[in-house]
């Protein structure tokens, strides 16, 4: 096992610190006599049937897999590593904390740093979205819980989603809730998703839904039993890796590829955006009081 803290070259020549040890010498891992294998990093974890050619990458940032720099990093990389390895042609996308999906940015990111830090963080959120929805493999989110903002924007952004049918695992994009505003491109991708009146409703008022009205929505495309989500994903899987590659691939690409470009073109501008939205002070207290909600919460 090979830990390194190294670079990760990001698309327009910037870079990105690798600041947590990650493991990159995943091939090494266990591999069973059928074909499973088994990577592992701190905060994502891969398994992989190799005969299938199917990957799971279960998101492991505990408590609620807040979209932290460390976890985008790592993430990126395995992504990279399984986009760029021929073997797999389908990728599930599911949690490993229970009841939580992901919560989406990581608030600490945004609060009480320099200009510099919330531009390599936005970069990073970027770069993990354009993978994500430009991939060539078939993606399927197996939502096993809670999926507000970023984690719905990850389940969005697959090509099937799937999610358990427990009221408390509710799904959108609440950026309003938190006095912010969703970026145009998580827009786009629920404009591509749930079409332009139901988005706009939706962004507005910050909905957050639960499974039977995510269904009925077009947000997921099936609600299921909790412990059939992984079945039902599979199953899915193995249905859309009966389509020849190459054509549903061209046929992605031809219905995604004016979304992605919209921020490729701009991206640099849109990283500024950010930095100075979000560097206002009425934006920092705004955040900081949704934060600060979210601890008392317990008490
Ligand atoms: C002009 C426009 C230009 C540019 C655009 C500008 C800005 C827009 C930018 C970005 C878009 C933002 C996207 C986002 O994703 S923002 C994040 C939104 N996420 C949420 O609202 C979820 C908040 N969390 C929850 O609702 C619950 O935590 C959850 C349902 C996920 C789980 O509930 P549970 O009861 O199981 O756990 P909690 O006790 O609530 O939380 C445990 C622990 O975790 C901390 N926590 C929760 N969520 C986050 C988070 N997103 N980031 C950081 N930390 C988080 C929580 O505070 C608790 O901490 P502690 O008390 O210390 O244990």
């Amino acid at each position: 096992m090979a830990l390194v803290a190294g670079r990760k070259t990001f698309a327009a020549g910037k870079t990105l610190l690798l600041r947590a040890g990650v493991w990159l010498g995943a091939e090494a891992a266990a591999r069973g006599g059928n074909g499973a294998r088994r990577f592992v990093s701190q905060r994502v974890l891969v398994e992989s049937d190799v005969t299938a050619g199917i990957a799971t990458i279960k998101f492991k940032n505990p408590p609620v897999n807040s979209l932290s720099l460390e976890f985008l990093t790592e993430f990126i990389i395995c992504l990279e590593k399984l986009e760029n390895d021929k073997t797999y042609r389908g990728l599930i996308l599911t949690s490993d904390c229970p009841g939580i999906f992901s919560a989406g940015l990581d608030l600490r990111e945004m609060c009480g740093k320099n200009l510099a830090h919330y531009a390599e963080y936005w970069r990073a959120i970027q770069e993990t979205w354009l993978k994500l929805y430009l991939s060539n493999m078939v993606l399927v989110a197996a939502i096993n819980g809670a999926s507000p903002a970023g984690g719905c924007l990850m389940a969005l952004s697959s090509d099937y989603r799937v999610l358990a049918d427990n009221p408390r695992y509710r799904i959108g994009l609440n950026e309003t809730l938190l006095g912010i505003v969703a970026p145009f491109w998580f827009k786009d991708v629920l404009v591509n998703t749930i079409g332009h009146r139901a988005a706009e409703h939706a962004l507005q008022l910050g909905l957050l839904f639960q499974p039977t009205e995510a269904l009925q929505v077009g947000m997921v495309d099936q609600v299921v039993p909790e412990d059939q989500v992984q079945s039902t994903a599979l199953s899915v899987m193995t249905e859309w890796l009966a389509i020849p590659d190459h054509a549903r691939q061209l046929t992605k690409s031809m219905m995604r590829k004016a979304t992605a470009d919209n921020l490729i073109k701009q991206r640099e501008a849109d990283i500024q955006n950010f930095v100075s939205f979000v560097s206002r002070d009425s934006i920092q207290k705004s955040l900081q009081v949704y934060l600060e909600k979210l601890k008392q919460k317990k008490h």
